[in-house]
């Protein structure tokens, strides 16, 4: 069963067509990636599902409801969680701090907070946080002002404030830029093992080298528009993912196919 589909997704800037005619299907417990040269539509695809760009045409469906256009805060509700660089303000808070904040429907707690059961409220919440830190390994990090931490550290934080956020879907642009493959390939046995554990991933990244054996299914993007879909043996031999790739790696050797 598909926890998301997109049914034909359009989307432009100023007349550029960023989004053609876009549809893909996401299997629950799956980890699906979206590649593509520079500038082929991949980022605006997931602004567009998470709600941080409204769609021109098509539709976002998830969990069998329709979501396209709605607010990104409605999206997160539904446990449609997007990572992000982390934040400068949020840099400044520990590594407990970040989770902390990332728990959702901060209003309920106020409301909580009136009756008397704040205490095990909050003690709820902060050993949630706990696990989930000594599950990414970075329990010992706790205290540390997050400004202080490595790259990869720092994509652990972000998975980490996903699970605070009951993410039933993450969706992350670039999970292993410029972390060192050894913590690369320690993130990815990390999304793995909560892949199993009943959270789906959609993922757009470059690193394929790294990344193409911990996914279970691959879509291509150029220009807009899905060119290619298939597992990696079927997507590696495509000619036309080599004629995208060959054309982008005249400018740049990027993908490392
Ligand atoms: N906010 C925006 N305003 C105008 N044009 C935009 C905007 N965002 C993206 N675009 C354009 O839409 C097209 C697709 O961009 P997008 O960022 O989605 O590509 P991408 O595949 O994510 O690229 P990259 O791998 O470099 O991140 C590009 O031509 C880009 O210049």
């Amino acid at each position: 069963m598909n926890i998301l589909e997109t049914h034909n997704l359009s989307k432009f800037f100023d007349g550029l067509k960023a989004l053609d005619g876009v549809s893909i299907e996401v299997p629950r417990q799956n980890i699906v990636l979206v590649i593509g040269p520079n500038g082929s539509g991949k980022s605006t695809l997931i602004n567009v599902i998470t709600g941080f760009h409204q769609a021109d045409e098509g539709k976002v469906i998830f969990e069998g409801e329709d979501i396209t256009n709605k607010p990104p805060h409605e999206i997160y509700r539904h446990g449609i969680v997007r990572t992000f660089q982390t934040p400068q303000p949020l840099k400044k808070l520990t590594v407990l701090e970040n989770l902390l904040v990332a728990v959702p429907h901060p209003g309920e707690s106020i409301l909580r907070s009136l009756g008397r059961g704040w205490v095990s409220y909050e003690e709820e919440y902060v050993e949630k946080a706990y696990e989930i830190l000594e599950f990414l390994g970075i329990d010992h990090l706790w205290h540390q002002e997050s400004y202080k931490l490595s790259g990869g550290q720092l994509k652990l934080v972000e998975i980490g404030r996903a699970l605070m956020g009951e993410a039933k879907l993450i969706v992350m642009d670039e999970p292993i830029a410029g972390v060192a493959p050894a913590l690369s390939h320690s993130i990815l046995d990390k999304l793995t093992k909560l892949k199993e554990m009943g959270v789906t991933f959609l993922i757009v990244e470059h690193r394929l080298d790294i990344i193409l054996k911990y996914v279970d299914y691959i879509y291509v993007m150029a220009n807009g528009k899905i060119i290619a879909e298939g597992r990696e043996e079927e997507i590696l031999k495509n000619p036309e993912v080599i004629e995208v790739y060959l054309g982008a790696a005249h400018g740049e050797a990027e993908c490392g196919v």
